[in-house]
């Protein structure tokens, strides 16, 4: 079956007209290029974007990105955290690829953060379409796991703290969970972006993520982008598991 090109940027309009199957960005954990691409066809059409994580992205490299990326509109979730100019660095060598989205940690600070940003803005500056976002806890933390770390913070006070430092740096958006998405709206703006991973269909297994909420909860909450993997890509049949949770975006 040949992948429908999905030629419209989800990014084109203002994100408050998004549809809910453009809200919708599966998340491609598989080890190979071979399965990744049979995911994708059997997805096609159904997703507004797909997400090329560290998994895939170590196997398969930036050859196999660019190859999807000419099919579909892909997230590359790589969640950079080094010093300022091995980010920058990094960066400029990834947004070669000119993904839709790609992130760094927010726990990397002020001054990665706005390396990030400065390689972006050249990036886009330069005609590419790549908007950042910046990672603030983990959909796998609560607040025990923070404490283990270090972090007194509950994990949504640390969250709309990484959200706004990175809004400060120029970032276009964060990863978070959707129990922090009303709350990052209301402080950073709509325009903000917030991609919330951790999408659990109601009665689905949570698995090793902890701060989890149902489509519908999540787009309620004011999530821009849902990410959902396993619940889909581990369902015996994947393109009716995206259908059911865009029907109940919708
Ligand atoms: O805080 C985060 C950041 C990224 N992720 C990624 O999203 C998907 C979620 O997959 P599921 O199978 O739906 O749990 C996965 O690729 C993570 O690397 C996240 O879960 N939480």
């Amino acid at each position: 079956m040949i992948l429908r090109i999905i030629r419209e940027s989800p990014l084109s309009a203002s994100t408050l007209t998004l549809t809910p199957r453009e809200r919708l960005v599966v998340a491609l954990d598989v080890p190979t290029a071979k399965e990744a691409m049979a995911m994708a066809d059997r997805l096609s059409g159904r997703v507004g974007m797909l997400k090329v994580g560290l998994e895939l992205f170590c196997a398969e490299g930036p050859a196999f990105v660019k190859a999807l990326q000419e099919r579909v509109p892909v997230f590359l979730d790589l969640k950079l955290h080094d010093i300022p100019t091995t980010v920058r660095r990094a960066m400029e060598a990834v947004l070669k690829l000119d993904p839709r989205l790609i992130n760094v940690h927010a726990q990397g600070g002020p001054a990665m953060l706005e390396a990030a940003a400065e390689a972006t803005r050249a990036h886009k500056a330069a005609g590419g379409r790549t908007e950042l976002l910046a990672v603030t806890v983990l959909t796998s933390l609560d607040r025990e796991a923070l404490a283990a770390l270090g972090h007194a913070a509950k994990p949504e006070d640390l969250a709309l703290a990484y959200a706004k430092l990175a809004q400060q740096a120029g970032c276009s958006g964060v990863v978070c969970s959707a129990w922090e998405a009303s709350a990052i709206r209301e402080a950073c703006g709509e325009a903000f972006y917030r991609l919330t991973p951790g999408i659990r269909p109601s009665g689905a297994a949570t698995q090793d993520q902890a701060r989890v909420m149902t489509p519908a909860q999540a787009l309620k909450q004011g999530s821009t982008w849902l990410v959902v993997g396993r619940p889909i890509t581990h369902a015996a049949d994947p393109a009716a598991a995206a259908e059911a949770i865009v029907a109940e975006m919708a």
